[in-house]
């Protein structure tokens, strides 16, 4: 399971995550009061080891536009975080997440992306809202686990209980780990700790589950 922090908009929040353990951190790139620009972002991407993935997270944005600003920034993934449609998913250059409310999961089926995002229906921006909803939901959904995203309103607090409701493979947090509306270096911290001890726990129930069962 690896965790995603999103909304970084300065080199020492985006050095702090990597050091909390990150696996991706996100840019902002569409209406949010985490908004950064292109060239900010290229700043930052720059000094990140490339073990650590890069995400620009855009809100229907031209599409020409989305694959300029990946390669300019050096991003590993485009987020959708809009209304865009499988044909402008298909056009762009970079491998994909789409973000789907929890409210319009009907939507996914063959969307052509690489993970589904499941997050809280939008507040005033369309993400980034630090609500989560009711993950027992995802429970009626056949979704494939290892293309599944959690995201909505998770903090150091939630998200064991999150993990062991949901099982995805990635989460993406962004207000749960800030301060003041700033990211927060202990919060990340706490947050990619509490996240990795509580899938380990789940994978060695689930290995204990395995070893009674074939008994
Ligand atoms: O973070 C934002 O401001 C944002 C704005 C517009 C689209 C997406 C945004 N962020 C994404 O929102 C979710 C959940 O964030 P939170 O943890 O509830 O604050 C996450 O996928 C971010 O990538």
């Amino acid at each position: 399971m690896q965790v995603k922090i999103c909304g970084i908009k300065s080199l020492d929040a985006a050095m702090s995550a990597v050091e909390a353990g990150a696996d991706l951190i996100g840019f902002v790139f569409a209406d949010s009061k985490r908004r950064i620009s292109p060239s900010q972002a290229k700043q930052i991407a720059d000094h990140i080891p490339s073990a650590v993935k890069k995400v620009g997270v855009f809100v229907n944005e031209d599409a020409k536009k989305m694959t300029e600003i990946a390669e300019y920034v050096g991003l590993d993934f485009i987020q959708l975080h809009g209304d865009e449609t499988p044909e402008d998913a298909m056009t762009l250059n970079r491998p994909i997440i789409k973000a789907f409310s929890i409210d319009g999961i009907f939507e996914i089926e063959s969307y052509p992306c690489d993970y589904y995002l499941i997050d809280s229906p939008s507040g005033r921006y369309r993400g980034g809202t630090g609500l989560p909803f009711n993950w027992e939901k995802l429970h009626h959904t056949p979704l494939n686990k290892d293309q599944l995203i959690l995201a909505g309103g998770l903090n150091e607090e939630n998200v064991a209980e999150a993990i062991a409701i949901v099982k995805p493979a990635l989460l993406d947090v962004s207000s749960g780990v800030e301060t003041n509306g700033e990211k927060d270096p202990e919060k990340m911290r706490s947050f990619v700790k509490e996240a990795k001890r509580a899938f380990q726990q789940l994978k060695e129930s689930e290995g204990n589950d395995n070893i009674y069962t074939t008994k």
